[in-house]
């Protein structure tokens, strides 16, 4: 295993998110690609964790993992889902870490998400928020006024259907994600 430099957050918030639960907030803006946390996980055994993680609260936060499901320690355990996240992650099997990275420019107050994937567990409350907010730059480029109250927050696609926790964002922001680092590590190496 590699020795790995964690990180001593300054600008990053745990705060009240509303029916979300607690969130975590940047008090300052963040540049695109930044390494923003690393969170060292904790490993459940599949068959451990099938008969008693996946019973108790720890199923609406672990990711699946090879050989189990992980635990998250410290701030990766924070981050809501929304389906347009600003920050991806990357599970780092070998020195069982995930290492969380943003995929755009993030303004000071914004809160930092990422995906779970397409199997929500719980009505997503980001949904309605973000199309509110499309609709709104939409509104905006038109030189239209704002339209109030034409989205409501959106249902779940498959409330009650947690069987896998926060596991399935590799298909999509993992892909999403390691293309992105592919451009940044070349960039870095001057390639
Ligand atoms: C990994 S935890 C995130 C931290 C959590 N908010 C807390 O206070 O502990 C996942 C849980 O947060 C809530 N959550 C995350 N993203 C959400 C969203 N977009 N809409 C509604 N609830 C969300 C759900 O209750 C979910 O089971």
């Amino acid at each position: 295993m590699d020795s790995i430099q964690l990180f001593n957050q300054q600008s990053l918030f745990i705060q009240d998110c509303g029916p979300k639960g607690r969130g975590v907030i940047t008090v300052v803006a963040i540049p695109t690609r930044t390494v923003i946390d690393i969170s060292p996980i904790l490993l459940f055994p599949s068959e451990e964790y099938s008969l008693h993680g996946q019973h108790t609260q720890l199923d609406h936060y672990t990711y699946r993992w090879q050989g189990g499901m992980a635990l998250a320690l410290g701030l990766g355990s924070m981050f809501n889902h929304s389906n347009k996240p600003n920050v991806g992650f990357q599970r780092d099997f070998n020195n069982k870490v995930i290492r969380y990275t943003t995929l755009r420019e993030i303004e000071a107050g914004e809160e930092l998400c990422i995906s779970y994937g397409p199997n929500l567990w719980f009505p997503d409350m980001e949904m309605g928020k973000e199309e509110e907010q499309e609709q709104d730059q939409r509104s905006r480029k038109k030189g239209a006024g704002r339209t109030n109250g034409e989205n409501g927050h959106a249902q779940a696609t498959s409330p009650g259907t947690n069987d896998s926790g926060i596991s399935d964002s590799e298909d999509e922001t993992g892909e999403l994600f390691l293309a992105r680092m592919q451009v940044f590590e070349s960039d870095d190496d001057g390639k």
